[in-house]
């Protein structure tokens, strides 16, 4: 299996590769303009990025002269909203599957930022620089991630978007989306 990833985050192309590693995937990395803001804020605008990055890094390959078009396409976005029944931001991912004609979307989990993040990020920063700023780290987002550090390991940033990566594969890989 071919694979394209539309960043070059090691997160993200460790996600895809770990979800997807029964097929022996082939993952290409490329860098693509995800075509909303560096900081998304809303579900919309993380799903629209994602399938950007999708569509866009499936065309690189596919535009390629002399090489296969890939068989999919992934984009993965990070963002924050607020959903109804909590009075906080959350963090968000969303995952976007392409084969070159339909794309399909699923989400990772969604974690409460501390006030003191959410403060900055209303104040116009980003997720990343953000963390790495309270924590005193460097590049946390190309490692454990917001999702490592806020709850203490349980989980971090590959394992959360790895699983945003297998719901948005589901449809290319069973039939139950197909039935009338
Ligand atoms: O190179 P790209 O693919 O853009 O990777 P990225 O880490 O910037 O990822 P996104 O653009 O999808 O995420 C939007 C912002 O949210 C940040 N972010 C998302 N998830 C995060 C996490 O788990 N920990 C820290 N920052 C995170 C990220 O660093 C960006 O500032
Ligand atoms: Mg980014």
């Amino acid at each position: 299996m071919n694979v394209v990833v539309g960043s070059t985050n090691p997160v993200k192309i460790g996600a895809v590769e770990r979800t997807l590693e029964r097929f022996e995937p082939t993952v290409t990395a490329v860098a693509v303009d995800s075509g909303v803001s560096e900081q998304p804020w809303s579900v919309e605008e993380t799903i629209t990025g994602a399938r950007n990055r999708a569509r866009r890094a499936y065309r690189v390959l596919a535009d390629k002269p002399d090489s296969e078009p890939p068989d999919y396409g992934v984009g993965l976005e990070g963002g924050v909203a607020r959903f109804d029944g909590t009075d906080s931001l959350s963090l968000i991912m969303w995952a976007a599957v392409t084969d070159g004609t339909h794309t399909d979307v699923g989400s990772g989990p969604s974690l409460r930022l501390p006030d003191d993040v959410t403060s900055r990020l209303e104040a116009g920063d980003e997720l990343g620089p953000v963390m790495d700023d309270l924590l005193e780290t460097t590049g946390v987002a190309e490692t454990e991630g917001a999702a490592g550090v806020l709850t203490d390991g349980l989980t971090d940033r590959t394992q959360a978007l790895a699983e945003g990566v297998a719901c948005a594969f589901g449809p290319f890989l069973t039939g139950y989306y197909d039935r009338e």
